[in-house]
């Protein structure tokens, strides 16, 4: 599957929620989708299962348009963090009604999954709790084998026991079918493992498009006396630093340290990356072509 994102532009009335966004995602991968509140992630994500209409640019899955066109829609499953399903409906409808649906829709997995999140098929969506309507978005996403399947911060209410659960099933169902999978979470500590690429969203626009290993190489944390840092450090893509009781740490973005000598060197974690990366005095550095 390929999605290509080119200067697509979604607004809300005045509000501008994605601004010439240009993005390229292609093959079977699991895709971190990561952005501060309101950077235009659910709206993207929107896009691409054809809820609405963009309002401008280009958006095409495989070189079809996804609004109002089935053809390209069965081959998204988006799952929300609220609003997936009719409330009036049973489990076991929304599980008939998505087999319906999704192509590749695997029944027997479906139910094994109802077993392990403990559902009861009879009841009704608006009677769930708030962690098992999400168990039902998962189980909807993984069952339903879309070549594209989206989850936007689909664990909400779920207990960190059942969050770690989807974590492993969502690496074991793109084991044994591997399909295009984008996650998008705060949560980013708790699944930055499963990612082999990372895309961040700021203010609508792409901020970076990498791999997890290109990310990991990309920087480097020094800590070590002021003057020291100082001097290695100096003219360099710093983009976050602190000192405390006399040592000082930086962390640097895109820069080629060959001789670090006394300093200790380190790495951050993705979150602490993201946090980094985002911040607004930061950023302008950043923007990056895509991979
Ligand atoms: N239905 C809507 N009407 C008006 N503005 C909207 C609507 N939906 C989203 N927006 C605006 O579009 C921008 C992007 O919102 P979006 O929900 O896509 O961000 P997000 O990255 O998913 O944020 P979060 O991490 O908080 O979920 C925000 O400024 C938001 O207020």
């Amino acid at each position: 599957m390929i999605i290509k994102a080119k200067n697509v532009r979604k607004q809300y009335h005045k509000n501008v929620a994605l601004n010439d966004l240009n993005l390229t995602l292609e093959g079977n991968k699991i895709i971190g989708l990561l952005g501060k509140n309101g950077a235009g992630k659910t709206t993207l994500m929107r896009l691409l299962a054809g809820h609405f209409l963009k309002s401008g640019g280009e958006l095409t899955i495989n070189n079809e348009a996804p609004f109002n066109n089935y053809a390209a829609m069965k081959n998204v499953c988006l799952i929300m963090e609220s609003n997936n399903f009719h409330d009036k409906f049973r489990v076991k409808d929304i599980l008939n009604i998505s087999a319906n649906f999704y192509p590749n829709w695997d029944r027997e997995y479906a139910n094994h999954l109802v077993n392990v999140f403990r559902l009861n098929k009879n009841q009704k969506a608006k009677t769930l709790s708030k962690g098992m309507y999400s168990a039902l978005g998962i189980i909807v996403g993984l069952a339903s084998n879309a070549p594209i399947t989206i989850f936007d911060e689909p664990y909400i209410g779920l207990d960190a026991a059942f969050r770690s659960t989807f974590y492993d099933l969502l690496l074991e169902t793109y084991q044994n079918n591997p399909r295009l999978i984008i996650l998008s979470t705060h949560l980013i500590d708790e699944v930055s493992k499963l990612f082999e690429e990372v895309v961040i969203l700021h203010e609508g626009t792409l901020m970076l498009h990498d791999t997890a290993d290109n990310l990991e190489q990309k920087h480097i944390i020094l800590t070590g006396s002021k003057e020291e840092i100082d001097q290695i450090t100096s003219g360099r893509n710093i983009i976050h630093d602190s000192t405390m009781m006399g040592q000082k740490t930086v962390v640097l973005y895109d820069e080629n340290i060959t001789e670090a000598g006394s300093l200790k060197v380190s790495k951050a974690s993705l979150q602490e990356l993201f946090v980094y990366l985002t911040k607004e005095e930061v950023n302008k550095y950043v923007r990056t072509n895509e991979i």
